[in-house]
């Protein structure tokens, strides 16, 4: 396995860049925190479009729709084009729709965040559960009151700040009682960084479902998975051998560009560290890594 090399000056920073016309960079712990970005990233990203290189913000979290995240762009004066931002939310409906050609009559239960239905609205597919199921009267609880859906026939779980135990014994039945009932996640990212720490993702949201089925999902449409870049691939035409994924995390980011064939650049301001690529037994090696993506900004 190649070792990985680490940019640390302007001329490392160059030679890096002038390989790659394409770079597909990962949101969370990349570009910000939250909603506080990185020191000098907006300069760098500027950096990057002065010398013609494509951007494409690629994001595993699925609590924001493509239209969520231009919002969140240009709220944090970072700027932003039509077309530019991919999410995991994005990729589930696409995949749903046009890969697994879903059938019109069927919805999808969602566990999951305003992202995901207004994806699964962007690609016309019918779904229940999310915020109809987020505030719930636990005095009068009655299991006899989870009533099923017959039009259910997926259940798509994703990061959920209003997760409860309806929903999850909702999920549950649809899975449990009907075995023809597809089981998604939009991606399965244990944490995300935030305040300087890390937070239980996406994929801690799905863990007590997997763990009362007894069974893993059917689909994970999110990196490291295949179905992001597809869904990537079908909008734009990308070289790969022209193309670079930029992310702070090894087992989703450096993966999914390893995977594709693409270069990977790994930066060290979220989840993972140095010593992950550098210990003995590290399994995920990226091309390159350095301190921040902002470090571009004196370019
Ligand atoms: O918890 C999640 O859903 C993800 O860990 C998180 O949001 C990752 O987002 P990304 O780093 O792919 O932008
Ligand atoms: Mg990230």
């Amino acid at each position: 396995m190649s070792e990985p090399v680490k940019l640390t000056d302007a001329s490392a920073y160059e030679s890096f860049l002038d390989k790659y016309d394409t770079f597909l960079i990962d949101c969370d712990g990349v570009i910000w925190h939250g909603n506080n970005v990185l020191p000098n990233l907006r300069e760098a990203l500027s950096v990057l479009r002065k010398k013609g290189k494509k951007l494409l913000f690629v994001s595993n979290n699925s609590a924001t729709s493509r239209k969520g995240y231009l919002k969140k762009f240009k709220k944090l004066n970072i700027e932003i084009h039509d077309g530019e931002v991919f999410g995991s939310a994005y990729a589930s409906a696409y995949y749903i729709k046009n890969v697994l050609k879903f059938p019109k009559e069927k919805k999808v239960y969602v566990v999951g965040d305003v992202g995901i239905i207004e994806e699964l609205e962007s690609e016309g597919i019918r779904y229940a559960g999310a915020n109809e199921d987020s505030n719930f009267d636990t005095s009068n609880w009655d299991y006899a009151n989870i009533k099923q859906d017959p039009e259910v026939g997926a259940v798509l779980c994703g990061f959920d700040i209003h997760v409860n135990y309806l929903k999850y014994a909702k999920a549950f039945t649809y899975l449990n009682s009907n075995p023809e009932c597809l089981f998604f996640l939009t991606n399965d990212d244990p944490t995300f960084p935030a305040n300087g720490t890390v937070y239980p993702g996406g994929g801690a949201i799905a863990a007590p479902l997997i763990t009362a089925l007894g069974r893993n999902p059917d689909g994970i449409f999110g990196k490291p998975n295949k179905p992001m870049l597809d869904c990537i691939i079908q909008h734009l035409n990308l070289n790969p051998e022209r193309t670079c994924m930029i992310g702070d995390r090894l087992d989703t980011d450096i993966l999914f560009g390893t995977n594709g064939g693409l270069g990977t650049l790994f930066v060290l301001t979220g989840v993972n560290k140095e010593q992950d690529i550098l210990a003995k037994d590290a399994r995920i090696i990226p091309d390159y890594y350095m301190a921040s993506l902002g470090d571009f900004s004196i370019l």
